[in-house]
């Protein structure tokens, strides 16, 4: 028989009906015939009850039941726990009230299905307690709060079985619905505190042999789980009853009496009023069950009302003998099946841990995605780094186009203004163009008329004759004049050329008198030589001007042709070794036979050798010169270059021209500088200033002395003569004729030298030279 629904009702919105028969346990039930009074099809969850008609004993007919599950005989524990128990208390667990009851006759194994602790063969609530308790440690961001509560009623009353001293009863809160108020809530978190709690209560719980079963129940117990999960978005609160109902039994079946006969009679009734309500609730109509008729029905209203997600296991024994309470068992669990449920969830929202839940699980979420960020930041952070320098770079950039595109644009405005102002002047300068044009056209035009008008008129014809007249006058006096000035011109130049000569002459006269000056200082005569001295010098001032290059340089020479001796001296001591006649140079002989003639001078005191070592230089260069001029040697080439100049063909005695170069060609023993002659200027003026102060010459000369030993490596009279080393004069001493011939070249040299060119006798005519002259050197040479 299929079960009755309400229209379009799904299974999972009725109250589930689980039917468990257990095996034969009972002597009657093992020995006995007909003990087969059921069979089922497992797959099916189908049920065949093969009633007979117990009293007429006759016939059978077959019943067919179907169920939400059927379990056999050889069902397991396990098995009735799957079928009436994981759902149930999963959803206590998801805040739903939920109830698993087992209902049948006495001694069809309620107990033993809901309530067995014996291990291996753990009952309905001892799997729901590893169950809670398991799902509870499994998940740590939810916490779960657990309490225990178990109670019974008995003949009708109500009692607490962990604490049976307490006064509890059964109330309704409009909100909650009904409630046992004063019960003992025991907190447990382990199945073993729990099942120690489940052992107390059934210790206290009413039971009794009876004949149907050794260890009758004989009163309903209620085990009550309440269970709170806080940590998740909100907070629930699941209720789940565990109900183990008295058995039904037929007293007459049962043969109890006395207080037995009452319990059974108060069990019947209880569970009679729980069928009634079980029947109006099925039946859909709007009556309201009758709860408050019994403890038992007032307790489960809860559970059975409707609100709750309820399974109930309707226990039956499988036997024959038992087929009337069976046959009652199933009709009720049948009729359960058509009981609405439209379970809650009972929830409160607690908003701020509902918010902290939230930004909890948020934040989890975010977790990894954040890791994530930050591993790709640091990955990518020189990138990124090279991104940000490249932006940087491109606004730089762009900032300086915009201060470049400014700046063209003022540029272009600016360039917009000169070309307008170019263009603005060069209008402007077209129009004054064009306004001379026609003022010159204008003036033209005029003038043109005017020479038309005077081109008629007599007196302008007489005026243009006499300008003519006029301008050939110019041009013949302008020839004139040409002519004065060419022949003034060639007559300066032939000035110019007289000039020439005259001055070449005076330099010529000016250097030899000085030449003589020189003379006469180293022979004593102060007063003469001072008078040459100025004679010469004036000649100098006259002709160059005072302080003129060339006057220095004249009166350097002077320095060195006063101080020739001495020089020569110094060249002598440097003589470190005898040189042979065959001297291997030419300086090496210059220097040796100038020693040899200073030695020879020094030693003759009288004879054809006579003079003072001071006169014997000059003596010595004229014999030289004479030899150079008749031989032609190098020495006398060298001696010639070192105190000579050439003038001309002529070859004239003067220390003129490379003294300089000769104080470069002297020997230097101490060193390669150049002796500095500056000073030599002013000593010889000084010198001849003196007048006679003869000490005071002979002071200067032995300064000049000095500065010469300084600068040429050796003091005056420090090196004695060395006779012995010194090889002999050169040649032959001379003859008096060859003397005679030296002397007749002296005096016409002499005479060369004072040949007075044109202007000569000017400068010399004032003054008593000439004659002194003459008379020095014939009393000295001629
Ligand atoms: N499925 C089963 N397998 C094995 N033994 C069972 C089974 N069901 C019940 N029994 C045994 O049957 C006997 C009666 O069971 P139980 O006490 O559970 O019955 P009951 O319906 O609770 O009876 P009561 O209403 O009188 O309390 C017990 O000895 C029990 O061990």
């Amino acid at each position: 028989m299929a079960p009755k629904k309400h229209k379009d009702q799904p299974d999972d919105d009725r109250l589930h009906v689980v039917v468990r028969i257990r095996p034969p346990v009972r002597d009657d039930e093992k020995f006995g015939e007909g003990s087969e009074a059921l069979q089922v099809d497992k797959e099916r969850n189908l049920l065949w009850l093969l009633s007979k008609d117990e009293e007429n004993g006759k016939g059978a007919s077959t019943k067919q039941y179907v169920f939400d599950r059927v379990l056999w005989k050889d069902s397991k524990q396990i098995d009735a726990w799957e079928a009436a128990g994981v759902s149930v208390t999963k959803g206590a667990m998801e805040g739903y009230q939920a109830c698993v009851m087992c209902y049948g006759q006495t001694g069809a194994g309620k107990s033993y299905t809901l309530a067995n602790n014996k291990p291996g063969s753990e009952g309905i609530m001892v799997q729901a307690f590893n169950y809670i308790f398991e799902t509870a440690a499994q998940d740590r961001s939810l916490k779960y709060e657990i309490h225990l509560s178990f109670v019974q009623i008995y003949l009708d009353n109500l009692s607490d079985l962990l604490q049976p001293s307490n006064a509890i009863e059964i109330r309704e809160d409009p909100k909650d619905g009904v409630y046992v108020a004063g019960v003992t809530w025991e907190p447990v978190s382990t199945t073993q505190q729990a099942m120690n709690a489940l052992d107390r209560g059934n210790r206290n719980r009413a039971t009794a042999s009876t004949r149907m079963n050794a260890d009758s129940s004989r009163s309903h117990a209620c085990l009550m789980l309440s269970i709170k999960c806080t940590g998740g978005p909100r907070t629930l609160i699941g209720k789940l009853y565990l109900v183990d109902l008295a058995g039904s039994e037929r007293v007459k079946k049962s043969g109890v009496e006395g207080s037995a006969f009452d319990e059974a009679k108060a069990i019947n009734q209880s569970l009679t009023t729980l069928g009634r309500c079980i029947e109006i609730l099925a039946s859909g109509k709007k009556e309201r069950p009758p709860f408050r008729e019994s403890k038992l029905t007032r307790l489960l209203s809860n559970a059975i009302g409707g609100g709750a997600k309820t399974t109930l296991i309707v226990c039956v024994a499988p036997t024959v003998s038992d087929q009337f309470e069976t046959v009652n068992s199933l009709e009720f669990g049948l009729q359960a099946m058509n009981v609405i449920v439209k379970a809650k969830i009972n929830a409160s929202t607690d908003y701020n841990s509902l918010t902290a839940s939230l930004m909890n699980q948020r934040d989890m979420k975010l977790k990894p995605l954040r890791e994530l960020e930050c591993k790709v930041l640091q990955e990518l952070q020189p990138q990124l780094d090279e991104v940000i320098e490249l932006e940087l770079q491109c606004k730089e950039l762009a900032l300086q186009i915009a201060i470049a595109e400014e700046q063209d644009e003022q540029d272009l405005i600016e360039a917009n203004e000169l070309k307008a102002q170019a263009k603005r002047d060069e209008e402007e300068h077209r129009r004054v163009m064009a306004k001379l044009n026609d003022e010159r056209s204008h003036i033209a035009s005029e003038l043109e008329q005017v020479l038309l008008r005077l081109s008629d008129n007599p007196e302008m014809a007489r005026i243009q004759k006499a300008h003519e007249a006029e301008k050939e006058q110019i041009a013949a006096r302008s020839r004139e004049l040409q002519d004065s000035l060419h022949s003034a011109e060639l007559r300066a130049a032939h000035e110019q050329q007289g000039l020439q000569v005259s001055f070449e002459g005076a330099m010529h006269t000016a250097r030899n008198l000085g030449q003589i000056a020189a003379y006469l200082l180293q022979t004593g005569s102060y007063e003469e030589a001072a008078d040459f001295y100025s004679q010469a010098k004036a000649i100098f001032d006259a002709t160059l001007g005072p302080g003129h290059e060339k006057t220095l340089e004249w009166q350097q020479d002077l320095f060195f042709l006063i101080n020739a001796p001495t020089i020569q001296r110094i060249t002598r001591s440097m003589s470190s070794e005898s040189v042979s006649s065959e001297a291997a140079s030419a300086h090496e002989w210059w220097v040796h036979n100038l020693q040899d003639k200073s030695v020879r001078a020094t030693e003759s005191t009288d004879g054809e050798e006579t003079g003072l070592i001071q006169g014997w230089w000059m003596q010595n260069l004229f014999d030289m010169k004479t030899r150079s001029r008749q031989g032609g040697d190098e020495a006398g080439a060298y001696l010639s270059n070192l105190f000579a100049k050439a003038n001309g063909e002529q070859t004239i005695f003067t220390p003129r021209g490379t003294i300089s170069g000769a104080a470069g060609s002297l020997p230097q023993p101490s060193g390669a500088e150049k002796p500095d002659i500056r000073f030599a200027s002013s000593w010889v003026e000084r010198v001849f200033q003196l007048g006679d102060a003869a000490d005071q010459v002979e002071e200067q000369m032995g300064k000049a002395v000095d500065w010469l030993a300084e600068a040429f490596g050796t003091h005056r009279g420090k090196l004695a003569p060395q006779p012995a080393a010194l090889p002999k004069p050169m040649g032959t001493p001379r003859s008096a004729a060859s003397q005679q011939a030296d002397d007749a070249a002296v005096a016409a040299a002499v005479h060369a030298a004072l040949a007075t060119p044109r202007g000569m006798s000017d400068i010399v005519d004032d003054r008593p030279m000439a004659g002194a002259f003459h008379k020095m050197f014939h009393s000295q040479h001629l």
